[in-house]
């Protein structure tokens, strides 16, 4: 599988204000999550519905939790939480969705595997002001993740064109960026250089050609 990148709505921006950008950097990414997550169903469905008028296509999509809203819109799938629903409930009831869990530990990656999950999203990798109060989990980290779960693995926290090499050549299958695109002066420009890091081809498995 070719390495990903996935963008991550923050939560604070103004639904107009996300929307024109992902309407500018969508071709560059291979997902982007609506991660909003003191929202209304009501209000998530706008962020969807406002993506979707803007050119980004709904195989693109995934939303945080609201696995209503998701089927409601036909999208590519969900990020489920601790909170969620479980991974097992949304594959039997909604084949269809592809299925995202947020992990913090290699049990938690083990057990997102096991249940069914179509990847997971391991972080934070490094110390980020959107995960603030909260060590990094590091790089060694994602590294025996990778080795030990045979999903897809995408490294979240901290991460920016300048250390997202790291990231995957210690064998993460892609990385997911919030503050580095959506708080960049020039958006566009900073998908393009991480689209252009991550599409690299890098070794499997961090470094052993196998
Ligand atoms: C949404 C999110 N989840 C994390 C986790 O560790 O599960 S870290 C994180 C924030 C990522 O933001 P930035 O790219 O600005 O560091």
């Amino acid at each position: 599988m070719t390495k990903q990148l996935h963008l991550i709505s923050t939560g604070k921006q103004p639904v107009e204000q996300f929307a024109s950008i992902c309407a500018h950097v969508h071709p560059y990414v291979d997902a982007i999550h609506v991660r909003e997550k003191r929202k209304t169903a009501r209000e998530v469905s706008a962020f969807v519905a406002a993506l979707i008028g803007n050119g980004v296509p709904p195989q693109k999509i995934i939303i945080n939790d609201r696995v209503d809203v998701a089927v409601v819109y036909g999208v590519k799938g969900v990020q489920l939480a601790y909170h969620s629903l479980s991974v097992s409930q949304v594959k039997r009831h909604f084949p269809r969705l592809a299925v995202g869990c947020s992990v913090h530990s290699l049990d938690e990656a083990k057990e997102a595997a096991k249940s069914g999950a179509d990847f997971c999203i391991y972080g934070h990798i490094f110390l980020t002001t959107s995960k603030s109060g909260m060590a990094p989990r590091g790089v060694d980290s994602l590294q025996a993740i990778v080795a030990s779960v045979n999903i897809p693995v995408i490294a979240i926290g901290g991460i920016h064109a300048g250390n997202a090499a790291q990231v995957l050549q210690a064998g993460a299958d892609g990385i997911a960026v919030m503050s580095a695109v959506f708080l960049a002066r020039d958006p566009v420009a900073e998908a393009k250089k991480l689209a252009h890091i991550v599409k690299q081809t890098w070794p499997m498995n961090g470094g052993e050609e196998c």
